[in-house]
């Protein structure tokens, strides 16, 4: 058949060496300056950056030699057909330095970002009578709060309202502030490099990882069959508040004050569990207290994790992961504490970077960042521009299907960690209500964060009203309002750590949907009968070769074609049966306890709450 076809795959067996090792050595670097923030290897990572991008730009300009639209196998059409899209490294050498430089100096202010405590601040309002500064200088030492884990504990820990508002201030002031201008440029840059690769802006080359001309509306279809259940556990929580801390601080049909739900960004509310449960007394779902008590360390934490992937007959972490990783944060010097997971592109050497706390939120996390991991290891015999997730979706999914098993109350016991379980409708209630908490919740904000990015890079919202849009998406999808004045000196999008991680997210929302899909079919490859939130693949090898079987795939094949093999030919689409059908129990007993209050929420001004 067509000589150029056999010679593209020539040209694939050559490419896939040359990648595999380029990969290594720009991952290595990466994973250096994550985890050592120092200039040096700030430097060494942009350099690295650059030469990677002149063997992608080789790569492409021999890939796009070859008439591979007409070739007949297609593996090899998807394989050019990825090869065809350069990215970033499209862009002339000066501005790709300067872009690099921005992202790497965006991440190095969120991931230093320090506050000075409440307490301190109170004091510092005092001093100002006299002007003794010296002290205040003395006081300055003292400003070394940070995200993880000192101010997420206080977001979960403190109910003090003023004390949660300066918090909630003073971060934003400290992370998301400092990079607006540098952001600006950063958009500008992006959209250069994505008209140089044929998009209209970088909006539009990311939504190409999901190969579909509905996605949008797709995505507003699940959002309008969504909005129902988030409505209702906004309006309950609301009340909830209400009563605790006073109808002049929450109007009882606006939206909630976004420093009040346990969370620095509003997305998720595990934070007011403990005082809104619907039945309280029961035993507590929250096994943070007893992981203490048991003196676990982050290790013990990853080896549970691990543990419940082989009791499905998935692959355990090979012995480079256990070396190389990074799971407590160090006191020696600084690194990026938000979570990731790392494939070294040589079948070898996979990471995980987490600042673990001993939390039960930290243990859901260490599932989700192994997932990833257990992911890689799956497609590891794919071609390398294979070795991705079906969707960017999938990949943020296989962690979080296994924590909804990990979750229930009946696993937490068969690992020790719950010493008894309230098995009655009341304690099943307390149990959905808890999940809710994280993954109802979430919806709105996994929704409007790239609503919010898109619009930025597509010119729809200008560089002027970037703070003011966002808070108009709060307030439209989320219902939250900012405590504290907010003005276009702000940059509040900057404060969470996707905006200058430069990471989609986009991929968070897909996931919270599909991973019920992937739950609901693993649960019945397990053979689970009853009520869907009480299934428990754990030790199912059903289960396991079934998830096996979809990310085996890597990205070799479109996603839909992925979802297919997973429902057992149900569906090719995203679908919100599944989460409605999880939760169903729940939202029944919210619309009952709603039905004499008001749904959702108004507010004539974004920018503070009313
Ligand atoms: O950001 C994360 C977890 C980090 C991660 O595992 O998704 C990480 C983010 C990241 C970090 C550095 C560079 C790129 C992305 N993603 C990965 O490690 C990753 C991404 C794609 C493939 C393989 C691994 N979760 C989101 C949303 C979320 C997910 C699940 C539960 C709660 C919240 C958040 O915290 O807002
Ligand atoms: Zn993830």
């Amino acid at each position: 058949d067509n000589p150029d076809e056999a010679e593209g795959f020539e040209f694939l067996q050559t490419y896939d060496k040359r990648a595999s090792q380029e990969c290594y050595l720009s991952v290595l670097s990466n994973w250096a300056y994550a985890t050592n923030l120092t200039e040096e290897n700030k430097q060494n990572l942009l350099e690295r950056s650059l030469v990677y991008a002149e063997f992608q730009k080789e790569a492409w300009k021999n890939a796009t030699s070859f008439a591979w639209k007409q070739f007949k196998n297609p593996s090899t059409r998807r394989l050019f057909k990825f090869l065809s899209i350069l990215g970033t490294a499209a862009l002339p050498t000066e501005k790709l330095k300067e872009l690099n430089e921005i992202s790497a100096s965006m991440e190095d202010t969120y991931s230093t970002s320090k506050i000075c405590p409440y307490s301190l601040q109170v004091v510092i309002t005092d001093e100002s009578e006299n002007l003794d500064d010296d002290k205040s200088s003395s006081e300055e030492e003292n400003c070394t709060l940070s995200l993880e884990p000192d101010i997420t504990r206080i977001l979960k820990k403190s109910q003090n309202y003023d004390e949660l508002a300066y918090v909630w201030k003073a971060w934003r002031d400290s992370s998301g502030k400092k990079i607006r201008k540098r952001y600006e440029r950063f958009v500008e840059l992006s959209n250069d490099a994505a008209r140089l690769n044929g998009f209209a802006d970088m909006g539009e080359m990311w939504r190409e990882s999901y190969e579909s001309d509905t996605f949008l509306e797709d995505l507003e279809n699940l959002w309008k069959q969504l909005l129902p259940l988030y409505e209702n556990l906004h309006a309950y929580v609301r009340r909830k508040l209400i009563s605790k801390y006073g109808n002049d601080k929450i109007r009882p049909d606006g939206p909630i004050p976004a420093h009040l739900l346990g969370n620095m960004w509003a997305q998720d509310w595990a934070g007011v569990q403990e005082f809104t449960e619907p039945y309280p007394g029961k035993p507590s779902l929250d096994v943070t207290p007893q992981m203490v008590e048991q003196n676990m360390t982050a290790l013990d934490m990853f080896n549970i994790s691990e543990e419940f992937f082989s009791s499905l007959g998935l692959k355990e972490m090979p012995p480079p992961f256990w070396e190389h990783s990074v799971i407590e944060k160090p006191t020696d010097r600084e690194i990026v504490c938000h979570a990731s997971a790392w494939d070294f592109c040589n079948g070898k050497d996979y990471r995980i970077k987490q600042c673990t706390d001993i939390t039960m939120q930290d243990l859901i996390t260490v599932h989700h960042e192994m997932g990833h991991i257990e992911y890689y290891l799956q497609y590891a015999d794919q071609p390398s521009l294979f070795r991705e997730g079906a969707n960017p979706g999938f990949h943020e999914a296989v962690g979080d299907v296994l924590a909804l098993s990990v979750s229930t109350p009946k696993h937490l016991k068969a690992i020790s960690l719950l010493n008894e379980i309230a098995d009655d409708p009341e304690g099943d209630i307390n149990y959905l209500y808890s999940i809710a908490l994280d993954k109802i919740s979430f919806l709105p904000f996994g929704y409007l964060m790239d609503l919010w990015r898109w619009g930025i890079f597509s010119g729809n919202t200008s560089v002027e009203e970037m703070n003011t849009k966002w808070w108009e998406l709060r307030l439209k999808y989320q219902g939250v309002c900012p405590p504290v004045k907010r003005t276009e000196e702000d940059f509040d999008p900057g404060a969470k750590y996707h905006i200058p991680g430069n990471t989609p997210y986009i991929r968070y929302f897909v996931s919270f949907v599909i991973q019920f899909q992937f739950h609901k079919a693993l649960c019945e490859a397990a053979g689970h009968e009853g009520p869907l939130y009480k299934c428990d693949i754990y030790q199912s090898k059903e289960a396991g070769k079934l998830l096996s079987q979809v990310l085996q795939l890597g990205s070799s094949k479109p996603w839909t074609e992925a979802m297919k093999i997973m429902t057992g030919g149900k569906t090719n689409k995203m679908d919100a049966a599944p989460i409605i059908e999880y939760f169903d129990p729940l939202i029944q007993w919210l619309k009952e306890q709603n039905k004499n209050y008001t749904l959702g929420w108004t507010s004539n001004d974004p920018t503070i709450c009313p």
